[in-house]
């Protein structure tokens, strides 16, 4: 295992790459997606098992462990790790974009975020400074800076000035992270959906020298063309020898077509909150288990594959689960998507070592076009 975080960039094939990552904490094979773990735990699903679908790490929520147990409740317990019992690699996010979306009353100008936490209404003040200290007390392998995602629609104007924003914080979470060996801090580029602010935030922050970047700003309601055109107008600004993270997605179409552009790594809630409700994601589309038509069906979700949710239970029995509400419901199919999420990252990584990826795009979707049986 490697004392140091390093980036292998094993092969491409047209846009697409195939790499690792490699920390003392464990390797991750990109394209990877990351399971989003919310306080602690990914909802409805023991670790084990996450690792089992294929996970070669997870997110943390920072924005919900600053607010509860607290990050120096969390650090006095051992750290992340070691409380929820996941030896391999935890990214976190800086807690910015869900204070921007969970949090009630909030501020943010230079210093950072001032918000009131919705468990209890206490008053919070995030600063770059703060947000690194806190993923720190966590733990946790790879941390996020912490940025202004600006909600959409907003003007070139205030599209600027959060990018640029973005950049000041950067410098100061880079300050903030200093030097940890084995560890990683990644700047997010920014620049809503303007072509050159895009290009500026990429190019300066490739200027810092970080570890990694993410793409952010996107999938927040935009129609997927201009999401994947803004990729080709960012990723040729990032260097090649860098892992790159596309922030919130997404869903396995989205995420064949990120891959295809050279992105590494995804998160998305998706798998597991669409599981909870009922729809899951399989080699022949999207199936809605509510629906009336599985009530008497036997068959499972998927026999072929290896895990024992979409392999052992019908999908009547889902079907009746999710109709009645029961917590085994959502546990079965998060557990599912998973499972289907790991294998097609599992299939896209196989394709691009083959040279084949551009193949194994067009069956994939011609599958999903095809539906269910
Ligand atoms: O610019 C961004 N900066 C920082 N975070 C972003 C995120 C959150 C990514 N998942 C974090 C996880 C950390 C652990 C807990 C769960 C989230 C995004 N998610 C989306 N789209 C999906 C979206 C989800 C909800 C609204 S849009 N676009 C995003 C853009 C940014």
């Amino acid at each position: 295992m490697s004392e140091s975080f390093q980036f292998q960039l094993k092969k491409t094939d047209g846009g697409a790459r195939l790499g690792e990552v490699s920390m003392p904490r464990g390797t991750i094979r990109t394209p990877a997606f990351m399971p989003v773990g919310t306080v602690g735990t990914v909802k409805a699903m023991y670790l084990d098992q996450v690792r089992e679908t294929g996970a070669d790490i997870i997110l943390g929520n920072t924005y919900h462990l600053m607010l509860r147990p607290t990050a120096e409740r969390v650090a006095r317990l051992g750290g992340l790790h070691e409380l929820i019992r996941w030896q391999h690699p935890i990214l976190t996010d800086s807690g910015g974009f869900q204070v921007m979306s969970l949090s009630g009353l909030r501020k943010l100008d230079e210093k950072g975020v001032t918000f009131k936490s919705h468990v209890d209404g206490s008053t919070h003040h995030m600063s770059p400074e703060r947000s690194i200290e806190i993923q720190g007390l966590l733990g946790s392998d790879i941390q996020m800076q912490l940025d202004e995602c600006v909600a959409l629609p907003a003007t070139p104007k205030e599209i600027e000035r959060a990018m640029e924003m973005s950049l000041r914080w950067a410098e100061r979470c880079k300050v903030a992270f200093g030097n940890q060996p084995g560890k990683a801090m990644f700047g997010i580029v920014q620049g809503g959906v303007v072509p050159e602010l895009r290009v500026r935030s990429a190019q300066a922050l490739s200027g810092m020298d970080l570890k990694g970047y993410a793409v952010g700003g996107l999938a927040v309601g935009e129609p997927q063309e201009v999401m994947l055109r803004m990729l080709e107008i960012t990723l040729p600004e990032l260097p090649t020898e860098k892992p790159r993270y596309l922030m919130g997605v997404g869903t396995p179409d989205d995420i064949l077509k990120s891959v295809a552009r050279g992105i590494d790594m995804f998160d998305c809630v998706m798998p597991t909150r669409s599981g909870r409700h009922g729809l899951a994601f399989t080699r022949r589309g999207k199936v809605n288990i509510r629906n009336a038509r599985h009530a008497e069906d036997m068959r499972p979700l998927d026999d072929q594959s290896n895990c024992p949710a979409s392999r052992d239970y019908s999908r009547a029995y889902l079907h009746h689960l999710v109709r009645a509400n029961e917590a085994l419901g959502g546990m079965l199919l998060s557990w599912h998507n998973l499972a289907y999420y790991q294998e097609l990252m599992q299939g896209i990584r196989q394709a691009i070592a083959e040279g084949r990826f551009a193949d194994f795009m067009a069956e994939t979707q011609e599958n999903w076009a095809r539906g269910d049986l």
